[in-house]
């Protein structure tokens, strides 16, 4: 990891859920500009790292959260710290496409028009934008009044992300994104994400290793909310140093 810069850095995060730990003691840097997947077995506290990131675990009350995380070197957990504009500036993509009952260019718009922009001509740029980053702009361009809802599943997927690129944030947070997706709508999403990494950092929570393993460029292996083994994917996949690691790629357990 010499040759990359560190988009978030992690250090000795730990989080509890009333008295239940849920993470323990996990650093890690994250590289800019390039995917990471987080994976491991079932409750092992990966879509709870990765709500750190834009701090979606401050709405559970009784979340209390230990260490810290730096953006691009300064910390995201002060208390007092501006919460919309962390999120803009680290944006979300869910499993199950959430656009809103709007038309697919007021999707695209939402952000822009929370942070004040009116003029047509911006809105106008950024949607197209946005829509040709996310590989939705051929299918939609003709359409862009039609409710968002009328789309596919997988088209769907693209306009949320669509949505959440037009603001320009830098990371992208990605949790479990293709899981309700069918197989053909999943590759081209795993092809986007593959584009987007030249703008964004994405981080990737998956349950599909098959998945880790094509997409990402580093992997973080999560155990009982601890972190394993943090490599570039093709070691995780082809030569994990730590034994657990290999017992789960393996399917040994998980
Ligand atoms: N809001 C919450 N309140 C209490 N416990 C929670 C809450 N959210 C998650 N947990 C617990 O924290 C642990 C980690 O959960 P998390 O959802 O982060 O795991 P995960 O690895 O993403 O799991 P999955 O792959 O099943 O989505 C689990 O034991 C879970 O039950």
């Amino acid at each position: 990891m010499a040759d990359v810069e560190v988009a978030l850095a992690v250090e000795n995060l730990s989080l509890w859920y009333g008295s239940k730990q849920a993470l323990n003691t996990i650093s890690l840097n994250i590289p800019r500009n390039r995917i990471t997947a987080l994976i491991g077995p079932s409750g092992c506290g990966k879509s709870t790292l990765l709500r750190c990131f834009n701090r979606m675990n401050d709405l559970i009350d009784d979340c209390r959260i230990e260490g810290d995380i730096r953006l691009e070197d300064r910390s995201i957990l002060q208390s007092g710290d501006d919460l919309s504009a962390l999120r803009r500036r680290v944006g979300m993509v869910f499993q199950r496409p959430n656009p809103f009952p709007k038309s697919i260019y007021e999707n695209v718009v939402y952000g822009l028009r929370l942070q004040g922009v009116r003029d047509r001509r911006v809105l106008n740029e950024a949607t197209e934008r946005a829509l040709r980053a996310a590989a939705l702009w051929p299918e939609v361009k003709d359409n862009l009044g039609q409710n968002a809802l009328q789309l596919s599943s997988g088209q769907q997927q693209r306009l949320v992300i669509a949505r959440a690129i037009a603001i320009e944030p830098e990371v992208l947070l990605l949790d479990e994104p293709t899981s309700a997706l069918d197989p053909i709508s999943t590759l081209v999403v795993e092809e986007l994400m593959s584009t987007l990494k030249q703008h964004f950092t994405l981080v990737l929570v998956t349950h599909n290793m098959q998945q880790a393993a094509r997409v990402s460029d580093y992997t973080a292996f999560m155990h009982h909310g601890a972190l394993v083994e943090f490599a570039d994917t093709d070691t995780i996949f082809t030569a994990p140093k730590v034994r657990r690691t290999e017992e789960y790629i393996t399917g040994r357990f998980g």
